[in-house]
């Protein structure tokens, strides 16, 4: 069969104009508008290719979308603070009168018909708060600092907007070659999803996806033929870039989605890297369900005069509505025998995703609880190919409890996940509200668990307090006679994973117990703990038989702060995060860390320090074609 490859006419001229075309969308409005939203929408000289209709309609969402103050739709649990509450900037500029939910029903808004129908058979046919909200400010051109909850929409708020303008500039001016978008995600799940939402809501566009553990080679053939918009991770972006096979100049739309992970440290230099190579004229849009205090300020470095739409707010819960919290206090031991009743009680037949800090933890539960249930771990460690399959298969249901990293913590949207089990706490409170977002997604109901140690009480009322929400506590289950240890210590015989060590990949090939090192190692498990968040002294730092003592048996158990699950929130040192450990060797692949986050913490923090957590470590943030063993894979 012969492939025929057609190359896009590159209209760079035309489609360099993209950015003023986009704004002069609003000039008309500009003339339209009552007083208070002059100076709102600057003019331009441009002409306007938006209809007068659309104008109008465009006023009547803004003023319908400021007046109303019940839950348009979304859900009829959402009060209306928490739609509404704190849209800043934009709520200044905007009239306080009522107008009618026309604005809501996407087929009366003037955006492309391809988008609509697309949306149509997606069964979206209204808007959801955060995508009303950004709609005007996007379509004129605003930079944006956009927070909403999580599962409530805020890919097709971004993407809606810019899909819209591109389609109709297309039209006008032809394709070009070159992306006019740009989306950079944290991972490769979260990009592939992004660009998923996008191809399936414009089908006309020619979307790409590029991130590590694939072949380079297709996305550079994919790239020369011609796309639209570009979504990815970074360390695939710059390779492209390197290769020269990727080319920016015309992007007239970069989104930072997870923009508080995207700007932490490890990831914040590659998309500094990656925007220094965009032309200055663009629209940015940074979009996450958190926006600690630090990042806002980060983000004012890369955006131009943004419009702030937070449906959030500081003083509201942070959590999506529909989420019940439990908390379950277990010690150490116990907590691996806790999950089965747990989900049997709560995820009442649905699907559940178990969080736990490390990707040996991950392999290692999934592997014991695959006795009892359809089970698998997802990780940075695992092969790209295995980690599309697990995914799909968590997807269609094939198997229904997931044990993952943190990889899987932010912006995967799969449905029917019931239950959210905290299996450790996590690194700061951020973290918890992107884990526990993985159920009670656009509007549906959800359950999340948060299983602690008496010593983790204190950090577990941190999270209330920095989440607003309040955990119902669920009584303890029995485990008699150390059960846990009948459930995980004999996995490997009791010593394979004891402290003495003994790791092997007996899994060969993807997903088994991970390239991981150094098990065993001084250092490894959490005894690393720096000072935490709490005030606490730090944890011992001394060398320690860690974790898998604890995991594996009771002899090994109580080494220093090492148990399972530990005292976990300090973000640096937590499962011995960067301990020498992790780079030792050991067992297994060149790959580094194993066990994990092996970056460098900006800072010590986790709760109480809006610096949260262990920086990128998120499974893409390096060119992890080319230098595979580069920090980051800790997820
Ligand atoms: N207007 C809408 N009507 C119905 N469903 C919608 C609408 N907008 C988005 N959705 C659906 O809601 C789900 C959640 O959307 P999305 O993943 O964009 O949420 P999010 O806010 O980005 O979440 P997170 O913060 O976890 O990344 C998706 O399945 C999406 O298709």
């Amino acid at each position: 069969m012969m492939n025929i490859i057609i190359r896009r006419s590159s209209s760079t001229i035309s489609r360099l104009n993209l950015a003023a075309f986009a704004c002069s969308s609003f000039e008309t409005i500009t003339t339209t508008l009552p007083k208070q939203y002059h100076g709102y929408y600057p003019s331009t000289s441009q002409p306007d290719l938006l209809s007068g209709n659309c104008i109008i309609s465009l006023l009547h969402r803004a003023r319908g979308f400021h007046a109303k103050s019940g839950p348009l739709d979304f859900s009829a649990s959402l009060p209306s603070r928490a739609g509404f509450a704190a849209i800043e900037d934009y709520e200044e500029a905007s009239p306080s009168k009522v107008g009618n939910d026309d604005g809501l029903e996407i087929a009366k808004l003037d955006i492309s018909p391809e988008i609509i129908s697309a949306l149509a058979k997606k069964g979206i046919t209204k808007l959801f708060p955060i995508q009303r909200a950004v709609l005007v400010p996007a379509m004129q051109g605003r930079d944006m600092i956009g927070r909403a909850r999580t599962g409530t929409g805020k890919t097709l708020a971004f993407g809606i907007p810019i899909m819209d303008k591109i389609i109709k500039f297309n039209a006008k001016h032809g394709r070009g070659r070159n992306p006019l978008a740009l989306v950079l995600a944290p991972t490769r799940e979260l990009a592939r999803q992004v660009e998923k939402e996008f191809s399936e809501s414009a089908p006309g566009l020619d979307t790409i996806c590029v991130y590590g553990g694939t072949p380079i080679s297709s996305q550079m053939r994919q790239l020369d033929y011609g796309v639209d918009v570009a979504v990815g991770t970074p360390g695939r972006i710059i390779d492209l870039l390197n290769r020269g096979a990727l080319n920016l100049s015309e992007v007239q739309f970069v989104v930072l989605d997870e923009a508080d992970q995207m700007l932490q440290v490890g990831f914040q230099e590659d998309v500094e890297k990656i925007l220094e190579r965009l032309p200055q004229s663009r629209q940015s849009l940074m979009f996450s369900a958190t926006m600690p205090s630090w990042i806002r300020k980060l983000t004012q470095n890369y955006l131009k005069d943004p419009v702030t739409i937070d449906l959030v707010g500081d003083s509201d819960q942070k959590l999506a509505e529909g989420i019940s919290l439990y908390s379950i206090a277990s010690d150490m031991h116990g907590k691996a025998s806790v999950i089965g009743p747990l989900i049997t009680e709560h995820a009442r037949g649905g699907k559940c995703i178990v969080f736990t800090q490390t990707k040996r933890d991950a392999d290692r539960l999934a592997y014991a609880m695959a006795r009892n249930y359809r089970c698998e771990a997802l990780h940075g460690d695992i092969s790209q190919s295995q980690r599309e399959r697990t995914l799909a298969s968590f997807r269609d249901g094939s198997f229904n409890v997931l044990v993952a990293t943190d990889v899987a913590a932010r912006g995967l949207d799969i449905p029917n996940v019931d239950l959210i089990i905290h299996y450790e706490l996590p690194n700061n409170s951020e973290i918890f509200v992107h884990r526990s977002g993985r159920t009670g997604r656009a509007g549906k109901k959800g359950s999340a668990i948060l299983i602690y140690t008496q010593d983790q009480t204190r950090a577990v009322r941190v999270i209330e307090r920095e989440v607003g929400c309040k955990f119902t506590e669920l009584p303890r289950i029995a485990t008699e006679g150390g059960a846990s240890r009948d459930m995980l210590g004999d996995m490997g015989g009791g010593g394979r994973f004891g402290f003495t060590g003994g790791m092997r990949d007996r899994r060969s090939g993807d997903s088994g117990f991970g390239h991981s090192s150094g098990q065993g190692h001084p250092g490894f498990g959490r005894s690393g703990g720096y000072s935490d968040s709490f005030g606490r002294p730090g944890q011992d730092r001394r060398p320690s038989s860690g974790r898998f003592g604890s995991f594996g048996g009771p002899g090994t158990g109580k080494s220093q702060g090492g148990n399972f699950g530990g005292s976990g929130f300090s973000r640096s040192g937590g499962f011995g995060d960067f301990s020498s450990s992790d780079r030792s060797g050991g067992f297994g692949s060149g790959r580094s860390s194993g066990f994990g986050d092996n970056l460098p913490s900006r800072n010590n923090g986790g709760f109480g320090n809006s610096r949260t957590s262990q920086s990128a470590v998120f499974g893409d943030k390096t060119n992890d074609d080319q230098n595979p063993g580069r920090a980051s894979r800790a997820y």
